[in-house]
Order: structure tokens, then sequence, then C-alpha cells
């Protein structure tokens, strides 16, 4: 295994684990300061960020030391250096002062991507991408955060919690990316947080101004001049394929510009596969994870496959968002019978229980076929709750077998269920329609 910086990847050093790590301390923080109604009191409460800094440092560090550590138990040899393609099985790395080529039967490139921020925004550390967000040692005063992805709402919900005020720009966007029902939900969790969400706004000018930086906004001819210490822009993104000789080996493009790859996760050169966030579609830990896998199994002649259609997307948001399948308005197009049911948290026990009770779980069914389309979550446990619609749409599943098991009580997990029994005007939580129920046609 060749690797020019960290093990581990964007995922470990710079993504998943610094964005979950601020995500967390945020949660704790907010529900430290709900905790009064327990009788437990938090009056000294304070949060210093250099603290948190060092704990993410060492989260790292320690994750770091694990992979090491699986990589020496696997007898993987891990080389440092900067790798380049010479041929079809040869493949040469530099490090620092020396070069060495390696030969190869069979090689996986998983050189992930990087975010395009414009050159206009670059040199300035209070303007930041999804790389360094997650870097600052100090809590911003005010943040604007233009875009919309899970990584923007992790960005504001975090340091809106510890502290910041912040503002959304949907970049360009009438709305969040999500199911109508969650972004209806999240707009008010994100009022009640005095979050300001500016929709359909472009950006089309930063200017530096001391220790401020000011947005000139357009909407149709609407223009705004926002303000804020910090800025984080979503961008777009390009494959780290430049110094990999790619072109020398053959590989070719998709024409989004990523590694094309096949079925089998093999690029163009039959010896060479390509996984995670170097070939298109979504950046995910989930998708390059399993791609890793897939690419391991055919390169070692196993028959292997993978399908992503079923991917979870999650927002640890707080409270956190969690999704999977069909939105609406998608099963709509699709030409599906839809049929959904919607149950909020503020009818879940547990989530009384727990003080807990923003939040809705929504499912979408085909009317004709009964089949499962869609699973969409916002509310405490999200996260952990998706994986039950993922298995329901993977295992093909219809709504009866989601509201024939049993239930553990008083749980989040209940959400779940009645929505599901909501399919079929059965869920005793949710209140009865004004029709009475006909149940010999049900
Ligand atoms: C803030 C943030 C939060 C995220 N949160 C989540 C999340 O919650 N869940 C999720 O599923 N995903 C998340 N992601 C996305 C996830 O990090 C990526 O999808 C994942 O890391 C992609 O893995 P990869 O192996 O394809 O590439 P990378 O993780 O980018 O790894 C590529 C590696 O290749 C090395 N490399 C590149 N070129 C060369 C070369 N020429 N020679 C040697 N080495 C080279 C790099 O140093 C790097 O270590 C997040 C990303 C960010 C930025």
């Amino acid at each position: 295994m060749i690797e020019q910086e960290h093990l581990g990847g964007v995922c470990l050093n710079k993504g998943c684990v610094p964005s979950k790590v601020f995500a967390n301390a945020a949660k704790h923080l907010d529900e430290v300061k709900h905790l009064s109604s327990f009788g437990i009191s938090a009056e000294n409460l304070s949060f210093q960020i250099h603290q948190l800094v060092s704990y993410k440092e060492q989260t790292m560090q320690q994750l770091r030391a694990g992979v090491e550590n699986l990589c020496k138990t696997n007898k993987i040899e891990v080389i440092h250096g900067r790798a380049n393609f010479i041929n079809e099985h040869r493949i040469g790395v530099e490090m620092e002062h020396r070069f060495e080529l390696f030969e190869f039967k069979q090689a996986i490139i998983s050189t992930g991507r990087s975010p395009i921020l414009p050159n206009s925004l670059m040199g300035n550390p209070r303007i930041m991408t999804e790389q360094t967000i997650f870097n600052l040692n100090e809590v911003p005063e005010e943040l604007v955060v233009y875009g919309t992805d899970y990584i923007a709402l992790e960005a504001a919900f975090s340091y809106r919690k510890m502290g910041s005020k912040v503002s959304i720009v949907l970049n360009n966007r009438a709305d969040f990316p999500f199911d109508h029902a969650i972004n209806r939900e999240l707009k008010r969790i994100l009022k009640k947080e005095k979050i300001h969400v500016y929709r359909e706004y472009q950006l089309k000018q930063v200017t530096p101004r001391g220790d401020r930086i000011l947005l000139q906004l357009t909407k149709h001819d609407n223009q705004l001049t926002l303000a804020g210490t910090h800025l984080y822009v979503e961008t777009n993104h390009q494959p780290n394929i430049d110094s990999l000789g790619i072109d020398q080996v053959g590989i070719q493009l998709s024409e989004a510009g990523f590694i094309a790859i096949n079925q089998e996760m093999k690029t163009t050169i039959p010896s060479v596969f390509a996984i995670g966030d170097v070939t298109d579609g979504v950046a995910s830990a989930v998708k390059a994870m399993k791609q890793g896998k897939v690419a391991a199994e055919i390169a070692a002649g196993l028959s292997s496959e993978v399908d992503l259609t079923m991917i979870p997307t999650v927002v640890h948001s707080i409270p956190p968002i969690a999704v999977v399948g069909l939105t609406e308005q998608a099963a709509e197009q699709q030409g599906y019978h839809v049929k959904t049911s919607q149950f909020g948290y503020v009818a879940n026990s547990y989530a009384t229980i727990s003080n807990q009770t923003d939040g809705i779980a929504k499912v979408i069914k085909d009317a004709d076929s009964d089949l499962l389309l869609g699973f969409h979550t916002i509310g405490a446990g999200a996260i952990e709750l998706i994986s039950t619609g993922v298995t329901a749409l993977e295992l093909v599943g219809r709504d009866e077998d989601l509201s024939f098991p049993l239930y553990p009580h008083p749980s989040f997990n209940e959400t779940i269920l009645e929505a599901i029994e909501g399919l079929t005007d059965k869920a005793i939580h949710i209140k009865p329609k004004n029709k009475p129920l006909d149940l010999a046609n049900k």
C-alpha cells in the first residue's frame, strides 16, 4: 500500500473523524444545557475549543495507529511516498530523496478527490472548505455557511451549539436536498436555533475587510450583502490524478473527469481497479469501503459486486438526519403509486422521556405492490435507525415485513414502527382521521 500522507485518507484525517468529533462535542454541549429538567445542574459549564482540538488529534492518532496495526497483522507492507504509474504493470514511488520502482500484477487506485476553491477565495485562512472547516482553533464569532450538503449542515449546527452566530446561504438552491418533509422539519429546527437560511442566493463576490468577510449575494434582481468573521464554501471537486500518470497507462476518464470503471471496479486497463472518491458518484466512505472490498475480491478471483442504490446518507446535525431510498417526489417521478406516512417524535414516548422531541420519521411505499421505497428520518438516533430502512429496502421489504416484528419499548425504534403502521392507518399514536376505520378493506 502506497500512501503519501497519513494512513486512513481523508475520512480519518480530514473528514469523517474530525467532523464527528466536533459534532459530538456540540451534541454533548447541547445536552448538558438541557439537563436541568432532570435535576442536573450545569451552572459552571465551560467549553474550551483547544481541548477539543487536542482530543481530535489524539483520536486521529489512535485510529491511525489502529490502521497501522491492521496492516502489520495482515502483512501489508506500507510504502510512504507518492505513486505514479509507469506502465500497466509498473509503478514508481517518490520517497523524499529516493525513487523506487515496483512491479504489480494488479493495482487498485483510491487516491480520492479534492475540493476546488476558486482562486479568488484562496489564501484566506478564514475562508474554508470541507477539508479545513473542522481545523479551527477558535469558535467563529459569525460563520456564514454557503452550501446545503451534509458537511455544510454539520458545520452550521456544530459551531452554532458552540456559540457562533450562524447563517446558511443555500447555494443557488430553493431548498435543502432532502425529502420535503425532512426539509420542513429541518427548517423549523434551524429557525428555533436562530440559524437564518437565505434561499436561492448566488455568491457573486467575497471581500475581506479587516477581520470580517463581506459576501455579495444575488437572487434574480435582488442584491444582498452578508458579513461574517468566517466563511465555509461547499465546492465542486476534482479527482486526485494529476501526478498519477494514468494517461501514460491509458486509463480513461468519465465524462465528469473521474476515473471510469465498470461493474467490477476495473478501469479501462484490466489490471488496474479504481474505487472511492476518485471515481464518479457521491463522495462517501461508505461507497469507498464497499468498492474496496469488492475490488479486492474480484482481484483475488472471487465473484463479487456492489450496488449503491440503497446507500444511506447521514448528517450529524443536531438532531441528526438519515435517509435511504427514494424521496416522495422521486418516487412520483418514477411513476409509482405513492403512499407515505409520517410520525412525529413528539408522539414517541422515549423522545418525551429523554426530552428530544424534535424530528420525524417518514416512510414511502408503492401502494400497488406494498413495496417500501424510502425511509427519511430527522431526530435523535436517526443514524442508527436508518439501518432498519437500508435492510428493509435491500431485502425488497413490504410494510408488513416491518410491522410484523416486535420493537423494543420505549425506544426511538418505535418512530419507524409507527410510520410504517401509519401506511395502513394502524399507528396507535397517530390521531385517527375523521373517517371511521374500514378494517374490512385494510
Ligand atoms: C468534512 C468531511 C466529512 C465527511 N464525513 C463523512 C461521513 O460522515 N461519512 C462518509 O461516508 N463519508 C464522509 N466523508 C467523505 C469521505 O471522507 C470520503 O468519501 C472518503 O475518505 C473517500 O475515500 P477514498 O479512499 O476514496 O479517498 P481518500 O480518503 O481521499 O484517500 C485518498 C488517499 O490517497 C492518498 N494519495 C493521493 N494521491 C496519491 C499518490 N499519488 N500517491 C500516494 N498516495 C496518494 C492521499 O494522501 C489519501 O490519503 C467526509 C468528508 C469530509 C471532507
